[in-house]
C-alpha cells in the first residue's frame, strides 16, 4: 500500500477476503463478463477500471449478488457468496450503485439509517451505539448538514454523499461501489476517496478518472471487452502502451514527485503510440 496515502486500520471491523474465480456472466447470448478472476485482500482498495460498457457494473453486481454468474464463482471469506443467507450477506457486504433508487419519502438522516437494518432484529429501535455511527458516517460523507432534509429533494452529489453514508453506517467488511464519485465536486472526491482508503474494509470499486484511481486504489484490474486485460500495482498499469490499446487515447505517464503516485496526463490529438511506446501511425482526436 502506498504510505503517502494513509495506511488502512487493521483493527476494529474485519475485513472480507474476496475471490472472483473464472466469473462469466451473459445476458441471453450475449457475454458481459468472460472468465474473470480478481482477488482482493483483507484491507486492500480494488479499483476497477475500462472503458464504458467494458463490463465494471456487470462485474460489481455479481458480487453484490444481482447478476448470478453463469460459470465461475463469487468467494466471500471462501464461500460462495450466492449460498449465503441474505442476512449475513447484507452484515458483510454494502454496495453503493449507479441504478437510481425508487424515490423514498425519508429524511436524509432515516436513509443513513437503514444501512444499520443489517444488523438488528425486526421493530429494534437505535440503540445509542447506532445512533453515534450514523452521526459518524454522516460527519464521513460531509452531509450532517443535511441530515434533516428530504432525501429525494437533494442535489445528485448530495445524495451521493448520504448513499456513501449509509454504505458506512452498515460497517460492511467489503464494500462495493459504482463509480460513487461521478457527481461530486473535487474536494468531495478526495474527501469521500480518502475515506474509503482509510476503512479497515475491503474495498472494490470502479472509477473512470484513472488519476484518482492510481492515487487511492492499491491495485487496479483493467476491464476491456468483459475480460480482465491488465492488473496489478497502479504505477505498472497505468501505461502509455495500455491507455492507447484500452481507451485508443494518447497519454503521458509519470510519477508524480509530491505524491508518488502515476499520473496520467492526457495528449489529444497526437498519434498513439504503438504496443512498445514507441509513436505510432493512426492519429487520434478527442
Ligand atoms: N441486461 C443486459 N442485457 C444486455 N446487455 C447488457 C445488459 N447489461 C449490460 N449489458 C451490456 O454489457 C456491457 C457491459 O455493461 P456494463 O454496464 O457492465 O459496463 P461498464 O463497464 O460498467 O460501463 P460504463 O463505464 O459505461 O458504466 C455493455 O455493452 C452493456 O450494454
Amino acid at each position: 500500500m502506498k504510505a503517502t496515502n494513509g495506511m488502512k486500520a487493521t483493527n476494529g471491523m474485519p475485513a472480507t477476503d474476496l475471490a472472483l474465480d473464472s466469473v462469466t456472466l451473459t445476458a441471453g447470448a450475449r457475454h458481459l463478463v468472460k472468465d474473470v478472476t480478481l482477488t482482493a485482500r483483507p484491507g486492500e482498495t480494488i479499483g476497477l477500471v475500462g472503458p464504458n460498457g467494458s463490463g465494471k457494473s456487470s462485474l460489481l453486481r455479481a458480487v453484490y449478488r444481482v447478476l448470478r454468474p453463469d460459470t465461475g464463482q463469487v468467494l466471500v471469506d471462501g464461500t460462495n457468496a450466492w449460498s449465503l443467507p441474505v442476512r449475513q450477506l447484507a452484515r458483510t457486504v454494502a454496495a453503493v450503485v449507479q441504478e437510481p433508487g425508487a424515490d423514498v419519502d425519508l429524511t436524509v438522516r432515516e436513509v443513513v439509517a437503514m444501512g444499520r437494518t443489517p444488523h438488528k432484529r425486526l421493530l429494534d429501535g437505535d440503540t445509542p451505539e447506532d445512533a453515534e455511527l450514523i452521526e459518524s458516517a454522516l460527519r464521513s460523507a460531509d452531509a450532517t448538514h443535511l441530515a434533516a432534509r428530504p432525501f429525494d429533494r437533494l442535489s445528485g452529489g448530495e445524495r451521493q454523499r448520504v448513499l456513501i453514508a449509509r454504505a458506512l453506517a452498515q460497517q460492511p467488511s467489503l464494500l462495493v461501489l459504482d463509480e460513487p464519485t461521478n457527481h461530486l465536486d473535487i474536494r468531495h472526491r478526495l474527501a469521500i476517496l480518502g475515506t474509503l482508503r482509510r476503512l479497515p474494509a475491503t474495498v472494490l470499486v470502479a472509477l473512470h478518472d484513472l488519476n484518482l484511481a492510481a492515487y487511492y486504489c492499491d491495485r487496479l484490474y483493467v476491464l476491456h471487452d468483459g475480460e480482465i486485460t491488465a492488473s496489478g500495482p497502479p504505477a505498472e498499469v497505468l501505461t502509455a502502451p495500455l491507455l492507447a490499446r484500452v481507451y485508443g487515447v494518447t497519454a503521458e505517464v509519470a510519477i508524480h514527485p509530491r505524491t508518488g503516485a502515476p499520473q496520467v496526463t492526457f495528449v489529444p490529438g497526437e498519434p498513439l503510440p504503438d504496443r512498445d511506446g514507441g509513436p505510432g501511425v493512426s492519429p487520434h482526436r478527442v
